[in-house]
């Protein structure tokens, strides 16, 4: 099938890249200029396990093209998805211009019949407003159908989402559009879960509201855990083997960043609120979500009292482990946090620096390695779990001015801790009892 992606973002390259992979021939339109002649380049956008191979097997085979010209890349496309961002307002609500600007383009251009899928994440009612849009713009007597099909790919394991997802979720309002969406997906052999278009879009932010709320609801219990001396970790390893709970997402930290949960919840507390109904308990989730993310701070000054002079290592500052993205991720109110109380800051990411310089306070140091790092800091923070700090010995926490780690991903058993004379706190477990700088 020919088929259009509009937006080469996480979200649009991989949809596109993926169903090129499954047979269909697909162009990719993105109004960055620059992001489209990388990707013409063969060069990925996004750091993302196995994206950059599909990409340019599928490139070589004819099947993925990019370009800046819409009219070259809806040009006799059968199915359009719609995958621009969707960021946060002002008020928490979901930005829908972008979306907007794709339909009138869409609605101006296309000459033949076509379904308009919308992959980006959309407040309950917007595909009706597009469907409106578009039939409002429309230069030529042709039909148009819109469907609502939420994407659930995770950052770092997208690839393997879009192939092995749980279900693909469609909502439309007549049989054309579900049969074409069926024909499109078939090869993937996910279950598909056909339904109304409102009630796709509220899936989409259902999902990620509640897999939130289970993040902040093991937060919690961790607060409760370091008080009464009960270990997070096994916690959620006992809750998890209850088939109804589940292990997923049951990991407590300093809580939860990315371009999706923070946007979405407070998204979908402005959608509740634009129908006179207070989503309490969502409201509650975003509140522990953010005061999670200053505990370690509150804890190192806890530990120093003050730590203006003192050096700081920060290790991790992408959102989660295998990916480069930096957007809402903790490192960045952590690390001015630190700077603002007079620390020197030195950080390391495997893959996540390049896109930190732009972000991060210019007073950090960037450090190319894990040892070099550590080297002559007073503590270290780990904000992200890579494989790479994970894996580590860690005696490579001895050479550090005084080896004192305040870990927010529980990377390391806190008896190993102990047992090489490391000062160990982490989230939600028993901190190891000795001090080694006085
Ligand atoms: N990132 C994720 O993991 C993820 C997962 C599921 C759903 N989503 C949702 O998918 C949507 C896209 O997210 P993303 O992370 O891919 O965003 P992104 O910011 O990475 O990419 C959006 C792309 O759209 C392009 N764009 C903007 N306006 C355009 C226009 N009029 N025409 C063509 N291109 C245009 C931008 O240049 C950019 O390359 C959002 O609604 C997001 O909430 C994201
Ligand atoms: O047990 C857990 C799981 C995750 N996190 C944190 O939660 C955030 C989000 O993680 P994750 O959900 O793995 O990554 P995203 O790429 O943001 O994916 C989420 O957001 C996407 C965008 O909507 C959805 O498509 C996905 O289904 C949904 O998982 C990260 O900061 C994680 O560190 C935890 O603290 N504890």
């Amino acid at each position: 099938m020919k088929i259009a992606v509009i937006g080469t973002g996480y979200v649009g390259l991989v949809t596109g890249v993926s169903l090129a992979e499954i047979g269909h021939h697909v162009r990719c339109v993105d109004v960055d200029v620059r992001k489209i002649e990388q990707l013409r380049t063969g060069k990925v956008t996004i750091w993302e396990p196995g994206l950059e191979e599909l990409m340019v097997k599928n490139m070589a085979k004819g099947r993925l093209y990019f370009t800046t010209d819409y009219e070259v890349a809806l040009e006799q496309a059968q199915v359009i998805y719609i995958a621009v961002g969707t960021p946060e307002s002002e008020d928490g609500s979901a930005n829908t211009q972008f979306v907007e600007q794709a339909a009138k383009q869409i609605a101006t251009m296309i000459r033949d019949d076509v379904v308009v899928v919308m992959k980006s994440t959309v407040p309950v009612g917007t595909n009706d407003r597009i469907y409106q849009l578009l039939q409002e713009n429309l230069k030529h007597n042709v039909r148009v159908d819109v469907a609502s099909n939420p994407e659930f790919l995770r950052e770092g394991s997208a690839i393997e989402d879009a192939f092995r997802g749980d279900r693909i979720v469609v909502g439309a309002n007549n049989l054309k559009a579900f049969e074409m969406l069926e024909e499109v997906n078939k090869p993937f052999g996910i279950p598909i879960f056909k339904t109304d278009i409102r009630s796709a879009e509220m899936i989409k932010y259902a999902s990620n509201a509640f897999l939130a709320t289970k993040i902040s609801f093991i937060n919690e219990i961790a607060n409760i855990c370091e008080r009464v001396g009960a270990n997070v970790d096994l916690v959620a390893q006992g809750m998890g083997m209850d088939k109804r709970i589940g292990h997923p997402f049951l990991k407590a930290g300093i809580g939860y960043g990315g371009s999706c949960f923070p946007k979405d919840t407070k998204a979908l507390i402005q959608l509740a609120g634009n129908v006179a109904y207070d989503f309490k308990l969502l409201e509650g989730v975003v509140k522990v979500n953010q005061e999670r993310q200053t505990i370690l701070v509150e804890r190192l000054l806890e530990r120093f009292h003050s730590i203006e002079g003192k050096q700081i290592t920060v290790l991790g500052l992408s959102f989660k482990p295998n990916t480069d993205d930096m957007r809402e991720a903790t490192s960045i109110i952590i690390t001015e946090s630190l700077i603002q109380l007079g620390a020197h800051v030195v950080c390391y990411d495997p893959v996540a620096m390049d896109n930190a310089k732009g972000i991060l306070n210019t007073e950090i140091t960037f450090a190319s390695n894990m040892i070099e790092a550590l080297g002559n800091s007073d503590a270290a923070l780990i904000l992200t779990e890579w494989d790479e700090f994970k894996e580590v010995d860690v005696q490579v926490f001895k050479q550090m001015k005084s080896p004192i780690v305040f870990d927010g991903r529980n990377c390391y058993a806190p008896e190993v801790m102990a047992e090489m004379q490391i000062e160990y706190y982490s989230i939600g477990r028993p901190n190891i009892p000795i001090t080694i700088v006085k």
